[in-house]
């Protein structure tokens, strides 16, 4: 766990860590992958590392990019994740177009199929056999979810298939696609990232004695799992 004083150190604290895991991966593989959250904290993220002065250091056209959740609406919808994600980020780095994953949209080649849409997405994530993504950024809501693994929903007690659809997301819009647990603790590095007093209630439970089954308490990395908070986050710690 790591505290900031400020949404801007931690986002470069982030970045920085960000970038040393996928440099790492690429130095001993011939590609990385990277999940992306959505969210403001998450988004923020992606303009530091943007920003960050070691982002040079990463050969980025050997990154792949996928999503932890993604919202069911059409693609040039504000509320995407993808669109905010290449607004930040993507469109300012030299990626390889074929390796950015997004989940699919509303107005997508499945049309307004959200079932087939998850299904479509399962099968990329299953194309990546037994190993894990490298580094997952995971943005926790006030409830303490993470994607759109919300609590006490069904998305949560998934633990065979890798993504699946949401149709009952408290927080709108209601129809999402997600990573489910257990691709997530396939990860080799998470990062949750938890800013402002709104969310002290949810890191305080899920770094207590009582998470019980908290989507943010139930999620680690293979290899390493990290909470970055700013001071607001942390308060009731
Ligand atoms: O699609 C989404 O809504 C996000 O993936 C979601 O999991 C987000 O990361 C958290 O709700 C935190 O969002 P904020 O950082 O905006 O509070």
């Amino acid at each position: 766990m790591t505290v900031h004083e400020s949404t801007a150190v931690l986002c470069e604290a982030v970045a920085t860590e960000v970038v040393r895991g996928l440099a790492d991966a690429l130095s001993r593989r011939p590609s990385a992958s990277l999940v992306l959250t959505g969210g403001r904290a998450g988004t923020a993220v992606l303009a530091a590392i943007r920003e960050h002065a070691a982002s040079r250091t990463v050969d980025w056209s050997r990154v792949d990019f996928y999503w932890g959740d993604e919202r069911f609406v059409p693609a040039d919808h504000p509320d995407r994740n993808e669109s905010q994600a290449r607004h930040a980020l993507l469109d300012h780095i030299p990626v390889d177009p074929a390796r950015i994953h997004p989940m699919p949209a509303s107005d997508g080649v499945h049309g307004n199929d959200l079932v087939a849409a998850a299904a479509a997405y399962r099968e990329l994530v299953r194309a990546m056999g037994q190993e894990g993504f490298d580094v997952c950024l995971l943005g926790v809501g006030e409830d303490g979810h993470v994607a759109s693994l919300f609590p006490g929903l069904p998305a949560m007690s998934e633990r065979d298939l890798p993504v699946v659809a949401v149709t009952d997301s408290p927080k709108p819009p209601p129809s999402r696609i997600t990573l489910t647990l257990p691709v997530i603790r396939r990860c080799d590095e998470v990062f949750l990232l938890a800013t402002g007093s709104a969310k002290a209630s949810a890191v305080a439970t899920a770094l207590g004695a009582n998470a019980d089954n908290l989507p943010a308490a139930s999620v680690s990395g293979a290899s390493r799992t990290v909470w970055f908070l700013d001071t607001a986050a942390a308060s009731e710690l």
